[in-house]
């Protein structure tokens, strides 16, 4: 069979790399180009964790609060200075391929939102091997209830994910909340250097082990149903920003380019934007800083002035 015709394989270059390629392609920290790739996750773990304990530091905050019966079922809330009940909340869950990171070195952009009046929530989740794909997406929707529910006089949920929790935050655009009780007020999605079809990711070493079946994998792939039963969103206002780092890897950009591709013939207010001159991890540590970009892009679609 040859792959330049119309064939079954067209349109899908991941089908047609070795196994090489594919864990190269999908190892995000392979492809930064300020460090290597080891003191990369050291540096990003490090600012996760200052920004982290400076937000604990410095806001009014509540810890450790349980969103569901589960050890691990546990978020933070960062309260900006002004105490109101209708606050917009930026609902942030971290990455790690599902297998490591954690709420507790994750605050990234506590400080720069909190200063602008959005209270901003980490979720904590059952990372692999304790947890399995379908346990994390749901334990992401109860996160998500129990915020609605604490907070129902709430200006707006906007979920923003990195990586595998980019992967989770675009879950939720196919949540079937009717059966939770309860319709969180979504006003917009941030995705942040994301993974949205997880069958290439089953042939990789490293997540192997996560995602065993085709079914398992399109199960939980947000650009498999989108492409398949496109849903519609709740609120027609609803605004998705996909967003993806210039250093990350082509299968990076090829994913996130898809889904805003599938999300806008879907009808959703979706818009791309490939971040200038940074990396996987950069793309998520400037966060910390106010005058970045993409700071400045969440802080106008929250609050509308885009
Ligand atoms: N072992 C991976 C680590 C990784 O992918 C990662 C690490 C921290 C935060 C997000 C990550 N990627 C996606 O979830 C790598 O080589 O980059």
């Amino acid at each position: 069979m040859d792959d330049l015709g119309g064939g079954p394989r067209r349109g899908a270059p991941w089908k047609r790399m070795s196994k090489e390629e594919l864990d190269n392609q999908y190892s995000p920290s392979r492809w930064v180009v300020r460090l290597g790739a080891e003191e990369a996750l050291r540096t990003y773990s490090q600012i996760g964790n200052e920004a982290t304990k400076r937000a604990q530091a410095t806001g009014r905050n509540l810890l450790n609060v349980p969103y569901g019966d589960g050890e691990g079922e546990k978020l933070d809330i960062y309260f900006p200075e002004a105490v109101s009940e209708a606050l917009p909340f930026l609902v942030f869950f971290h990455g790690g391929y599902w297998q490591s990171g954690s709420k507790d070195s994750s605050a990234f952009m506590v400080s720069p939102l909190t200063a602008q009046g959005v209270a901003v929530v980490i979720v904590a989740y059952d990372i692999a091997p304790k947890g399995t794909l379908d346990q994390m997406v749901d334990q992401v929707t109860q996160s998500i209830v129990f915020v609605q529910k604490q907070y129902p006089g709430n200006q707006g949920i906007y979920l923003c994910g990195h990586s595998a929790g980019a992967h989770l935050a675009a879950m939720m655009l196919l949540a079937n909340w009717t059966k939770h009780g309860v319709t969180p007020n979504l006003k917009g999605f941030f995705l942040v250097s994301g993974i949205y079809d997880l069958e290439p990711v089953m042939h990789t070493s490293e997540n192997a082990s996560l995602l065993t079946t085709l079914e398992d994998a399109q199960r939980n792939s947000p650009q498999w149903h989108l492409k398949t039963a496109p849903t519609q969103p709740v609120d027609p206002a609803c605004r998705i920003l996909v967003t993806v780092g210039q250093h990350d890897s082509p299968e990076f950009h090829r994913q996130s380019r898809e889904l805003y591709q599938t999300l806008r013939r879907g009808g959703w207010k979706a818009s791309f934007e490939e971040l200038h001159d940074v990396d996987h991890f950069e793309i998520l540590w400037n966060l910390t800083q106010k005058d970045y970009v993409l700071t400045q892009i969440i802080l106008k679609t929250i609050f509308q002035e885009s």
